[in-house]
């Protein structure tokens, strides 16, 4: 059995993952940790795991003292937070992953700039493998520090690698215009995702400055083999869950919709978790499941392309993802424990 501890646990992301851990067949939790809630039993945290998770939330400053019982570590904490424990959790030749953003962005200038903060680990920045399987699977099943992707990046970045890939769009054409539910904002207190300063509007925010951007050039830069920027646009829409990425390109050579699909359809045509459909994605088919639906349209007026992604943000915008890095690390089958995850329309 795998031995898992989460930090963190008590967050959004964090009690989704427990679920999923709880579940899988190969894993055994070790530990869940909270920040403002120890020595709580989680089910009582969040009840729906009631007569399933009842252990008790440890405090994070403890869990030092667990690393050496653990296989693997997964840091659901806020930005910032997950340098020194991850440092630590590596020397116990602990695997970590970590689905924050303190080791997404390979330049700690960049890191410095879009979060406000000093890059506390950059030794650890060359190692680090951002963990998005469709993208970099080898890497990962050799890496010790899994950097797990943001929601709107994983969305994002699936939708645009094969026209990048094929170098069939103009790089600096690249508009992303993004939706997501109020769960990726996480559970703390914040006057901004109150009910009702949220429910019944939609809001743009972060724009021309989110800090995904980075992230999400950081990759596609990678894929089209040189730097590129992108304007990338998040709106934050009244549901719990999901996400929604409009991508738009101009394209470089005249292709039909037709063509359009059988290229995305050769590039992910072994991807289990990769769905390209005809009818456009919607948020309801991917809740509560790891996969990323993904349609496009051509518009032959404009010469561009559209395409369109749906993800669960909590799930293959985090935990799910997580949990498919952790089967790589562990070379069990990618998508154990993710298969028939129930999808609630
Ligand atoms: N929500 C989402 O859709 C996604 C989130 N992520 C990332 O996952 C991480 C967790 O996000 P999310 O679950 O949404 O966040 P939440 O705010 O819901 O949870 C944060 C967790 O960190 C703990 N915590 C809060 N403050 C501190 C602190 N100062 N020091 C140590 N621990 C602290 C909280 O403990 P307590 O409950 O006891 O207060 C809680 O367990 C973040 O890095 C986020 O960016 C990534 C992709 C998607
Ligand atoms: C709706 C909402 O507020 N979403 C979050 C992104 C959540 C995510 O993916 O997070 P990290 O990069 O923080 O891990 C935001 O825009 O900041």
């Amino acid at each position: 059995m795998i031995r898992a501890g989460i930090l963190g646990a008590t967050g959004y992301a964090g009690q989704q993952l427990a679920w999923l851990l709880f579940r899988h067949p190969h894993v055994k939790i070790h530990f869940l940790s909270s920040y403002n809630h120890t020595d709580v039993p989680f089910s009582q945290i969040y009840c729906q795991y009631e007569g399933f998770i009842q252990d008790l939330c440890i405090d994070i400053q403890s869990i030092e003292e667990h690393l050496s019982n653990i296989d693997i570590l997964f840091i659901a904490l806020p930005h910032g937070k997950a340098f020194p424990i991850t440092e630590k959790a590596l020397a116990y030749g602990v695997k970590v992953v970590d689905l924050g953003a303190d080791f997404r962005l390979k330049s700690t200038e960049i890191y410095k700039a879009w979060y406000g903060l000093d890059h506390e680990c950059s030794n650890l920045l060359s190692s680090a493998v951002y963990g998005l399987p469709e993208i970099h699977r080898i890497q990962i099943s050799q890496a010790q520090l899994i950097a797990n992707p943001g929601c709107y990046p994983t969305a994002s970045i699936l939708a645009l690698a094969p026209l990048l890939k094929h170098r069939l769009i103009d790089p600096s054409s690249v508009i992303i215009d993004a939706k997501s539910g109020v769960s990726g904002a996480g559970r703390s207190a914040n006057i901004a995702t109150l009910f009702t300063e949220c429910n019944e509007s939609i809001k743009a925010y972060g724009v021309a400055g989110h800090r995904h951007t980075p992230e999400i050039e950081q990759e596609l830069s990678l894929i089209y083999g040189e730097n590129l920027h992108v304007s990338f646009t998040p709106h934050l829409v009244p549901m719990n869950r999901g996400i929604l990425a409009a991508c738009y390109g101009k394209l470089l050579h005249k292709l039909t919709q037709e063509e359009l699909y059988e290229i995305y359809q050769f590039f992910y045509k072994d991807e289990y978790f990769i769905r390209i459909v005809e009818n456009l994605p919607e948020t309801r088919w991917v809740r509560g499941s790891n996969f990323c639906d993904i349609g496009l349209r051509v518009d032959g007026r404009t010469g561009r392309v559209i395409v369109i992604s749906a993800i669960d943000n909590l799930m293959k915008g985090a935990a799910s993802q997580a949990v498919q890095n952790m089967n790589l690390l562990f070379g069990i089958r990618e998508i154990e424990g993710l298969e028939l995850l129930a999808m609630i329309p």
